[in-house]
């Protein structure tokens, strides 16, 4: 280890306060920006408690505006939904410095592009990191209190540019231990976050209890039938990734790897986590990010990528029909990312160079 470091991470939610309570186990200065304020205000005078798969008790330093973020920390981490990142990113973005490391957790809609661009616009280079999902899970109690679920094994990771691979694999190991898995760029991360095609069956065969506010347990509701439903969107997954050639766990090693339980079923699996007190507790609303997040910035990517490869991803393409009818939005049309980024002036091939350089550009025609 290289001695202490300091963290910006944005974002005061549930993946906010149980990671910055990581680090500060690790021996490492986190500070949290919540962007409206409202994340943080439970923190004053009063410790941030972690309970659970990580124990801490710590007064973080706390950001008031993303400068101050970026201005007092040498890595910054961005932890909030996706539908926040075009936010927080356009608001940090002015003030990242010249190498200063940035980290998504987790990554949706190719963020890592969309801030890449916006310092290049600035003439500034930022290696910036990629996970396909947090290091930990967990849930924010009430007060200034989380309750981390677990400590993944793995984490997918890949950096922009490639180049900085090393470098920000060793930082990653410094600052949350030996649990990262390189992978082959930035398309092969967006295929790595399974929370998307898992939160979709997961909702789709529980929303009457979402909306009527119930409290249930999420890993015993995954009864075989939903578990196969998942099973099912997970081989739409692989095979896109297959057609491009890309390397990513199956949904069985994301459950292993994630919830330590042995592989069998999805719908054993979760039938375990819920035994051991793991299986977590499902949303209590409709407006879930299971939805809302996952929907636009989860399930309509593998869609886009679905087509460019050739591998139509139905059930994912279904999901989004029918949560757009369910809940009278047109879901696809509310990736603030995807849209500023006009991904669709760009080919695959476009696609494949921004997931290694960061910079989304389309390759010039050849002079015939
Ligand atoms: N919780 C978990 O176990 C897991 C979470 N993830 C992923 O990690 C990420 C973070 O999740 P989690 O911490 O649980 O989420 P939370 O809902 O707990 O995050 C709350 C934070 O997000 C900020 N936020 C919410 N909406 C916006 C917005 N529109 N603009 C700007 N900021 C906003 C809030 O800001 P404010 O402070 O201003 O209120 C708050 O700081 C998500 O992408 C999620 O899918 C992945 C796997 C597991
Ligand atoms: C609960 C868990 C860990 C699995 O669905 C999750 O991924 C989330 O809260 O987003």
């Amino acid at each position: 280890m290289s001695g202490p470091k300091r963290i910006g991470i944005a974002g005061a939610g549930s993946i906010a306060f149980g990671t910055a309570a990581l680090l500060a186990d690790r021996g490492h200065d986190p500070m949290l920006w919540s962007p409206s304020g409202a994340g943080t205000a439970a923190l004053d005078g009063a410790p941030l408690t972690a309970t659970g798969a990580v124990e801490a008790r710590f007064a973080p330093r706390i950001a008031g505006s993303a400068a101050q973020l970026a201005a007092e920390n040498d890595v910054l981490l961005i932890a909030l939904p996706a539908y926040g990142h075009k936010m927080v990113l356009d608001a940090l973005a002015p003030h990242v410095r010249a190498g200063q490391h940035v980290i998504i957790s987790s990554h949706a809609s190719l963020g890592a592009v969309y801030l890449a661009q916006a310092l290049a616009a600035r003439g500034v280079a930022a290696p910036i990191t990629a996970w396909g999902t947090t290091v930990v899970t967990g849930r924010r109690q009430d007060g200034a209190a989380v309750q981390v679920n677990t400590l993944r094994a793995r984490v997918d990771s890949c950096t922009v540019p490639e180049s900085e691979t090393e470098s920000a694999l060793t930082l990653c190991r410094d600052l949350f231990g030996d649990r990262f898995q390189p992978r082959d760029g930035l398309l092969a991360i967006s295929l790595s976050n399974l929370n998307p095609q898992n939160h979709m069956g997961i909702a789709l065969g529980n929303i009457t209890r979402m909306e009527r506010g119930e409290v249930w347990s999420q890993g015993q509701n995954v009864t075989p039938k939903v578990g196969r439903l998942l099973e099912q969107l997970d081989l739409e997954r692989l095979a896109i990734a297959e057609a491009l050639g890309l390397e990513v766990k199956t949904i069985f090693e994301h459950f292993h790897l994630s919830f330590h339980v042995p592989v069998a079923s999805i719908s054993e699996m979760n039938q375990q986590m819920h035994a051991r007190g793991n299986g977590g507790t499902g949303p209590a609303t409709a407006d879930s990010r299971y939805v809302t997040e996952d929907v636009p910035y989860g399930l309509h990517l593998t869609a886009v990528l679905g087509r460019l490869a050739g591998r139509t991803a139905t059930l994912h393409e279904a999901g989004i029909a029918i949560f757009s009818a369910m809940y009278g939005r047109d879901f696809a049309s509310e990736n603030a990312l995807l849209a500023a980024l006009r991904l669709d002036r760009f080919t695959l091939e476009d696609l494949q160079r921004a997931a290694r350089t960061g910079l989304l550009r389309a390759a010039p025609h050849p002079v015939s």
